[in-house]
């Protein structure tokens, strides 16, 4: 062996160590949805080297879109030290953000929905708390992140998310005269028992025999058709926790679900009774969102907790679940859903839009940490 080759080999291999060292600073990186460093969750690092460049690839398992100059930010601050000194020292440093959204696993759950990752249940212990308000910019800020997203109004009481997306009046296709093909909206999938629903559909129709109609929407709607299918699939549910809340808790494969509240002590009992529905089923709570938490006034801009402070954050911490954000009692957030151009649409880089994207990211962490916990179990081979 030449000296020459025997110095490019000690040089290689400092070059390799020193890719190690790097990629063990990257793993120490906080990831802000989860609370947790990248070395304890399933993230993937991936370091390369090429032509005086390292290149690094993250991979979460929640969508991010709207993270990736941050974390670039980060990751150059963490790396920096091995840029500036030792056989790195010089390198450029190329950045990329990916996410692989694993389908939530469900040993022994019925059958999950043909086309669907995961279904994310959007849930209220009463009415009126802004539930529909939640699932339909929770849906929205999931897309908005990078995920396929379909979103099922449930809510057989007041079917609501045709106004609330623009759609009234729609009709989904029939295909195959059996199946519903959903209706598009701001590029998510939905369906609505309102969109099967006229002004003279009978009362009674709303009540039990939509409980029917929508055991048949549940089974009979072609998700993610022509595509790959959806990353999640956010519902609607109807608001309370009786029997038909339990049926659809249990008869769908849930991925977890998301509890909205309001700061009032009424609406916080009937969120404890929401969680307890859930975990009676064994269905995750991903997590609280409190809703109308704060008033900020349109002339001053002051900022008061009208209903009480700190309720969700109590709940979520007694209960052992997350507060996945607040959001405030704005005009703004009501007169988007009410002109069926939701906040997330209407304003997407906005404040309140931003919420709701940080509410998205944490609930789809959440969907994405559960999921790992699979790892730890025995892999069975039946032969
Ligand atoms: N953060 C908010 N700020 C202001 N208005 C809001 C907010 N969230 C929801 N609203 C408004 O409150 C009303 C009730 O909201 P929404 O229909 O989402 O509640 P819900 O819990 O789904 O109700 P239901 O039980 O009737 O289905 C709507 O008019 C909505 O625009």
């Amino acid at each position: 062996m030449s000296d020459h080759q025997h110095d490019h080999d000690d040089l290689s291999q400092e070059v390799q160590s020193e890719l190690e060292r790097l990629a063990e600073c990257l793993g120490q990186l906080h990831d802000p949805a989860s609370g947790l460093p990248l070395d304890d969750l399933d993230a993937e690092i991936e370091v390369g080297f090429v032509d005086d460049t390292v290149y690094v690839g993250v991979t979460l398992g929640y969508p991010c879109a709207s993270q990736e100059a941050d974390w670039r930010k980060r990751a150059e601050d963490s790396c920096q030290p091995l840029l500036k000194a030792g056989p790195l020292k010089g390198c450029a440093l190329q950045f990329e953000l990916f996410s692989h959204i694993p389908s939530t696993p469900a040993p022994g759950a019925p059958e999950p929905l043909a086309g669907v990752k995961n279904i994310v249940a959007v849930a209220s212990g009463k009415g009126g708390v802004g539930k529909s308000t939640t699932a339909v910019n929770l849906a929205l800020a999931l897309a908005a992140e990078g995920a396929r997203v379909g979103l099922l109004d449930a809510d057989i009481y007041g079917p609501s998310l045709p106004t609330m997306l623009g759609t009234e009046g729609e009709r989904p296709h029939v295909k195959e005269q059996k199946f519903f093909v959903p209706v598009m909206a701001h590029g998510i999938e939905t369906i609505s028992l309102g969109y099967l629903m006229t002004e003279d559909t009978p009362a009674v129709w709303r009540g039990p025999m939509a409980s029917g109609a929508l055991n048949q929407i549940l089974s009979q709607t072609l998700w993610g058709d022509g595509r790959d299918g959806l990353d999640y699939l956010v519902v609607d549910m109807p608001p309370g926790t009786g029997d038909i809340q339990l049926t659809l808790a249990q008869k769908t494969t849930l991925a977890g679900a998301v509890i909205v509240t309001t700061p009032q002590d009424l609406a916080l009992k009937d969120a404890i009774k929401g969680i307890e529905m859930f975990r009676k089923v064994s269905v995750p709570v991903l997590g609280i969102v409190e809703n109308m938490a704060l008033h900020t006034c349109s002339n001053c801009g002051h900022s008061e907790s009208i209903f009480g402070a700190g309720g969700g954050e109590r709940i979520a911490a007694e209960y052992d679940t997350h507060l996945l954000g607040e959001l405030p009692l704005a005009q703004k957030i009501r007169a988007d859903v009410d002109s069926g151009q939701p906040s997330v649409i209407s304003d997407p880089n906005g404040e309140i839009a931003g919420f709701y994207c940080e509410i998205a990211r944490k609930t789809a962490a959440q969907i994405w940490l559960n999921s790992g916990m699979d790892d730890d179990m025995p892999e069975i081979e039946i032969s």
